[in-house]
């Protein structure tokens, strides 16, 4: 719902990964507005939430997110691109400590941290849906298993 491009209603979310950090993108519209060109906060915090899961992927450490937190620090305006940041601060055996920034320019319109949990992948299993196939080897090398 935040990058997938197959989903026509995602939020229009690109990233890349540069080293061990994610950089991205996003431009959002009257879509996600919350009060008149304004963004909905909950849009930014699923933006958060993806764009630190996201860093998961250079970590090649399946995970989920137990638990975050979103900093508003500055009104976030539709029709501008922000760029996002995000990287892993720390690792603690399974716990995955995740930051990350939204910025509309030199201005720090969000910031988050996240602990993310490392699991198997057969964690997703349980939903009876079928994974997809690039997901068969993630975590391979992760020095630590859950
Ligand atoms: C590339 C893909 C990008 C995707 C980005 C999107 C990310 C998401 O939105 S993920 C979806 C939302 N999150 C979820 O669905 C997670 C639901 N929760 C769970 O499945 C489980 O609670 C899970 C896996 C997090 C932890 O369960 P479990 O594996 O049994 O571990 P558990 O033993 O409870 O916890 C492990 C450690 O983490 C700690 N911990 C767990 N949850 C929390 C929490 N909320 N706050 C603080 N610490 C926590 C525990 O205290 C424990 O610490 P310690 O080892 O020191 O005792």
């Amino acid at each position: 719902m935040v990058c997938g491009t197959a989903n026509s209603a995602n939020l229009g979310v690109t990233v890349h990964v540069e080293d061990d950090r994610v950089l991205g993108t996003v431009l959002l519209d009257t879509r996600h507005a919350g009060a008149p060109g304004f963004a909905h906060g909950g849009a930014l915090a699923a933006i958060m939430d993806d764009l630190l899961g996201q860093v998961l992927i250079p970590l090649d450490r399946p995970g989920v997110t137990a638990t975050m937190t979103v900093d508003f620090h500055a009104p976030a305006l539709l029709g501008r691109t922000m760029d996002l940041e995000a990287w892993c601060e720390r690792v603690d055996g399974r716990k995955l400590h995740m930051r990350g920034e939204i910025r509309d320019g030199e201005t720090v319109v969000a910031s988050g941290s996240a602990l993310f949990i490392h699991v198997d992948v057969s964690h997703w299993e349980t939903s009876g849906h079928a994974l997809p196939p690039h997901w068969a080897g993630w975590g391979a090398t992760a020095d630590s298993k859950p």
